[in-house]
């Protein structure tokens, strides 16, 4: 990590939309990608679009390498030659075409009039590049993202991936100080998906610049990205590597995600008692505020209670049951409200149907802890 601010990307957005606030500060390292991941409504477009300049901040700043591109910061942290093109009511504002950000945003992909080649070509020429030479390296471009044959093609006659990465060549050929990405696979099928992944990762690890990604899908941003800033209702609400932010979630939202069950309660040596009053047996010993999680698959279901073993069983009412991939996942409500997933052998043994009773039961050893 290099000394935020000085280097990468220092950014604290605050924007107002009604009665939506964002307030996220973020620092991105050179060469470093992070994620914002977080439900629909989250802000995480709103803080891409403010870092592009396409939002206003209400308060707080973005600087790039140092540069102050938007909000009130000392003279002194002003480098010389770096001025902003506009001074907006003693903040410092550089507009987005002036900033030296590539976009790969879902509302403007491609200029539909231009071929692939032109659309590439388009950043660097208005960078100043001579017509030939903007085009030479626009068809470098396209070699580089495997599209070396298209470029004669528009973008209504290129798929969704190639399309995708020919605005990833194009944000890439202007040789952005910073790199946005929104949703850049949302719009792909599973297979291409998969293919542009892999790619936009070699692209990302290659980046000198950081990368921020935006994007509702946790493998996405498990693959893509350093770090992760899960945001929810305009803050980030944890922060952290992939292997973390799994393994020890801190919202029901990243709990579902990952797909744990996760439950807050005070902590006792090997204990957590829940709001609820049920205690679960936990693996860590801790004291205080504190989650317990454990996964689907550490759920065994019984018709009658299990005994002799020292673990965590409840009674539970099966709320429904669906497929999920080769197992059935099975929604429990009761004392504790939990996801289990069993096998259809398992399903079929016990007859599981919506409104059924059983008896859930959860190793203690299966069962993590950490302070909240
Ligand atoms: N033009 C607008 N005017 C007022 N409020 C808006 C406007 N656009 C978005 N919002 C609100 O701002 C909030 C954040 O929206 P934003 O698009 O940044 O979320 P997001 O995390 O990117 O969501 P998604 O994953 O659905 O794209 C939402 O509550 C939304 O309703």
């Amino acid at each position: 990590m290099s000394t935020p601010g000085a280097h990468g990307l220092d950014a604290h957005l605050v924007v107002d939309r009604g009665t939506f606030r964002l307030d996220l500060r973020l620092q991105v390292a050179p060469g470093e990608t992070v994620a914002l991941l977080g439900p629909n409504g989250a802000g995480k477009t709103t803080a891409l679009r403010a870092l592009a300049g396409l939002e206003d901040l209400s308060e707080g700043h973005i600087a790039l390498d140092g540069v102050v591109l938007d909000g009130v910061v000392p003279d002194s942290a002003v480098p010389d030659g770096a001025l902003p093109d506009r001074p907006r009511g003693g903040a410092r504002w550089v507009p987005p075409e002036h900033r030296r950000i590539g976009v790969v945003f879902q509302d403007y992909l491609l200029f539909p009039h231009l071929n692939a080649v032109e659309n590439i070509a388009f950043g660097p020429r208005r960078r100043g590049l001579g017509r030939a030479e903007a085009r030479a390296l626009a068809a470098e471009w396209l070699d580089r993202v495997g599209l070396g044959d298209f470029g004669k093609r528009r973008p209504g006659q290129l798929s969704g991936g190639q399309a995708q990465r020919v605005a990833l060549a194009r944000a890439l050929a202007t040789d952005p100080a910073l790199l946005l990405l929104d949703e850049p696979l949302a719009a792909l099928d599973a297979r291409t998906r998969l293919d542009t992944r892999v790619e936009l990762h070699r692209h990302l690890a290659g980046l000198a610049g950081p990368a921020v990604l935006v994007t509702h899908d946790p493998v996405d941003a498990l693959m893509l990205a350093d770090r992760l800033v899960v945001v929810e209702d305009g803050r980030a609400v944890q922060e952290g590597d992939g292997e973390s932010v799994t393994a020890r979630p801190r919202t029901d939202y990243i709990a579902r995600l990952v797909g744990l069950n996760l439950y807050r309660g005070t902590a006792s040596g090997r204990t957590v008692r829940l709001a609820s009053g049920e205690v679960l047996a936990t693996a860590e010993a801790l004291e205080g505020d504190s989650f317990a999680a454990f996964p689907p698959s550490a759920v065994a279901l019984f018709r009658t209670e299990p005994d002799g073993s020292p673990r965590n069983t409840w009674r539970a009412v099966v709320a429904g049951v669906h497929r999920h991939g080769d197992h059935l996942r099975v929604q429990l409500d009761g004392p504790i409200r939990a996801t289990a997933d069993v096998t259809p052998a398992a399903a079929a043994q016990l007859g599981l149907e919506p409104g059924q009773e059983v008896w859930a039961a959860v190793k203690a050893a299966e069962i993590r802890a950490y302070p909240a």
